[in-house]
């Protein structure tokens, strides 16, 4: 870890000196071996130390403008050390791989609001590797990775983000020139939120509807240029630009785009999947969501990203705990860390398991990915819709806890946690942008639902389920009685299995219900609030069954004091879910009053435990100062020190008095009114 050299203060000391574990090897489990956190460390403090970056600029005083400008000269100082360090370390693909994971963190320190080639490397480059043929795959590619080209993913709309199937940018074949012609037709047509987009990239993966022979054969990816090379002047008949301030994301250079019969060579059209002939004859694909597929690859990077916006805003929640007093608990005591508060325990300790368990989730997750895409390389695509539906559903689950974890961290440090400096706000802009890129978090429950509801229907047919969801065959066995609860770690995951199950079926219910009035859309669209709960718990059981699975795995690996850790943060993550979804369970488990207040006791329990333990776990995230770039989350946890001296960096404090005090308020305050 790079800790700075001042003194830490004697708090944070006393705490970590109580720790009965061996942090470093946590922090070899976080980033998948000791030689992975060497190389993290590496390239962390190899992009971070170069003082052409001038991180020591606090880019949110800047305008709108000057952000942007400040932050495409940043990442292109970083771009270039990327290909130089790529270079050093062989060349190879995995090498351009490592880095890029590792520069994940980085580049958020770099560019706090946002990087404005994000998309270059994730969705623009994903899609071109992904849904091309070979002979496009030579052409793009080389030019991509040299960064000869810039580009972006230009799917959303002003019109329509969520229901894709009504884009309306229309890409009409001529097989005479042998070129698609590309048309906004209306002005809900404009291409609308594509990062990276107004000012930055020269190319973009435009999803268009494709009309051939006459016939609108739905969306399909083309790669289109929009910028002159040279000049970067938008091209004759683009219109483009940057959509203004937003929540966040500020230097992600979100654009908008409109086409006026802009031509695009035949070869532009991606042709993995779907393909059209010379002579304009449309080949469907073997499923026509093939298209949608680097949508899934980044809900599943998604995961790990909520994973880290956790555990770095817990990691400053818990530091600034650790050394804030306040409020003595015996009136005649000294004040106490607040961490001694258990209001405050209850804020910062279940937001830590969320963050490793998340990390087991994002793990299982990306394997999962990966054998289901190699099965779909075979021609296989049974697993798709599987797929589709858990990475939607964890999506939505781990980016609204994410947020939500972030916001309570932010709370947790009073007043000082809405300072800038604190670090908190960033955090929370990205969690919640990630709640509606992607895939806006109450559709993508939905979607998890509709396979939640066809699974029931198959298993009420006596039909095979995915692992999964086999759960829901044990509450058509149960034949309505309900799950009787005991309290182990399996007992809890049988409460939230019954809880999901039973809500699943109750939407079932209703839309059968409905359905007898009303089509089955209809019925589907009133049952809705129920199919997202249904979802909203699949994705919990999802969590529980992996986070055990996979922490039992751990603990047979670790030694024993840290195994102790991830059994109490495994423990904490479930008893912390089933009071929070008790209302849920209720209605579906046969649990006792004495039960519930047993796990509250347990609660408690698992506090004091895990008490010790915290800032071992918080450190072993290892998160660097810069990274974590906060005056209350620092290593030395100098925190008053931190905030003074931030807050005489302010632009107003560069002066002893403001001009505006001899403008405009010596003279009101002179005027007698
Ligand atoms: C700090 C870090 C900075 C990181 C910085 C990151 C930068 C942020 C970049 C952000 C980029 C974006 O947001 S890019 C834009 C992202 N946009 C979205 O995510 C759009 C969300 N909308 C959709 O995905 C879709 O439209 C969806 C909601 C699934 C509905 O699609 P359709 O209308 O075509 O489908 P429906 O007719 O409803 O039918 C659904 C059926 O299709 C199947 N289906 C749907 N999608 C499927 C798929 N991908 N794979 C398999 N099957 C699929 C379902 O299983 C259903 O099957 P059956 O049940 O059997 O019928
Ligand atoms: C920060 C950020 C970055 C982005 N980057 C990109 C990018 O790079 N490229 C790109 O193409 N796009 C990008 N997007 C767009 C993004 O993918 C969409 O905004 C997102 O998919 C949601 O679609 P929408 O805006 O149409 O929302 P809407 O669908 O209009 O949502 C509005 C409300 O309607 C509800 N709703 C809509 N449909 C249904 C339904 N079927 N059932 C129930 N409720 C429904 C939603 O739940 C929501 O409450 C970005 C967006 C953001 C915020």
């Amino acid at each position: 870890m790079s800790k700075n050299l001042s003194i830490v203060n004697k708090d944070l000391k006393e705490e970590r000196d109580k720790i009965n574990f061996n942090v470093e090897e946590f922090t070899n489990w976080f980033y998948g071996g000791a030689e992975k956190v060497k190389e993290k460390k590496y390239i962390e403090n190899y992009f971070l130390s170069d003082k052409d970056l001038n991180l020591e600029l606090d880019t949110s005083y800047l305008s709108y403008k000057d952000k942007y400008e400040e932050a495409v000269r940043r990442s292109i100082v970083v771009y270039k050390k990327l290909y130089k360090l790529h270079n050093e370390m062989g060349g190879t693909h995995e090498d351009f791989v490592k880095i890029m994971e590792n520069l994940r963190f980085t580049m958020g320190a770099i560019n706090p609001e946002g990087n404005p080639f994000v998309l270059h490397f994730s969705m623009f480059a994903l899609t071109i590797m992904n849904m091309t043929n070979d002979e496009q795959k030579a052409e793009w590619l080389p030019r991509i990775f040299n960064c000869n080209i810039l580009g972006t993913y230009a799917q959303t709309e002003l019109g329509h983000g969520t229901y894709i199937q009504r884009l309306e940018t229309t890409a009409t074949y001529d097989p005479k020139t042998k070129e698609f012609t590309l048309n906004s037709p209306t002005l809900t047509s404009y291409k609308w939120w594509p990062g990276n987009l107004g000012h930055t990239v020269d190319h973009a993966i435009v999803m268009a509807q494709l009309y051939s022979q006459g016939k609108c054969h739905g969306i399909q990816p083309f790669i289109v240029q929009l910028r002159d090379s040279e000049t970067h002047k938008p091209l004759p008949g683009i219109d483009i630009g940057d959509i203004g301030n937003k929540v966040g994301f500020q230097t992600v250079n979100n654009g908008f785009l409109g086409f006026k019969n802009v031509k695009v060579p035949y070869k532009n059209m991606l042709m993995k999947n779907s393909k059209l002939l010379e002579d304009g004859t449309f080949i469907k694909p073997k499923n026509a969501k093939l298209n949608y597929g680097t949508m899934v690859i980044i809900r599943v990077h998604m995961i790990i990203d909520a994973a880290c916006r956790i555990a770095k805003a817990t990691t400053i929640a818990l530091r600034y705990s650790l050394v804030r007093r306040q409020s003595p608990i015996n009136p005649n005591e000294i004040e106490p860390k607040i961490i001694e508060h258990i209001t405050q325990q209850n804020k910062i300790f279940p937001g830590i398991a969320k963050a490793v368990v998340f990390k087991c989730m994002a793990d299982y997750l990306t394997k999962l990915h990966l054998s289901i895409t190699q099965e779909g390389n075979t021609g296989n695509l049974a697993r798709m819709p599987e797929l589709h539906a858990l990475s939607c559903c964890l999506k939505a689950v781990c980016t609204n806890e994410d947020a939500k974890t972030v916001e309570v961290c932010r709370l947790s440090c009073g007043g000082h946690g809405f300072l800038r400096s604190a670090g908190l706000d960033d955090v929370y802009r990205n969690s919640t942008a990630a709640q509606t890129y992607e895939g806006e978090n109450t559709v993508m429950l939905l979607q998890a639902a509709r396979f939640l509801i066809k699974s029931f229907n198959e298993a009420r047919n006596g039909g095979s389920l995915t692992e999964g969801v086999k759960y829901l065959f044990d509450f058509i066995g149960r034949n309505g009685k309900r799950e009787i609860f005991d309290n182990s770690i399996n007992g809890i995951l049988r409460a939230i299995q019954a809880a999901a199950a039973g809500r699943t079926y109750i939407a079932w219910k209703h839309i059968e219900d409905d359905k007898r009035h009303n089509s089955i859309e209809v019925a589907t669209n009133l049952a809705g609030v129920h199919l997202t709960k249904a979802a909203e718990l699949h994705g919990y059981v999802c969590l529980l069954q992996v986070g055990i699975e996979e922490i039992e795995k751990i603990i047979r690996n670790v030694s024993p004091a840290l195994g102790l850790v991830f059994k109490n943060i495994l423990e904490l993550f479930a008893v912390d879910l089933i009071l929070n979804k008790i209302g849920d369970v209720i209605q579906h488990v046969d649990i006792s009053n004495e039960d519930i207040e047993k796990l509250e006791k347990q609660m408690e329990t698992l506090f004091k435990f895990f008490r010790t333990s915290a800032i071992g776990v918080v450190d072993g995230f290892d998160f660097s100062d810069p990274i974590i770039d906060s005056t209350l989350g620092s290593y030395d946890g100098n925190v008053y020190e931190n905030l003074i001296n931030a807050a005489r960096k302010s632009p107003l404090n560069q002066e002893d008095v403001n001009r505006t005090f001899h403008l405009y308020i010596k003279p009101f305050m002179k005027s007698n009114l």
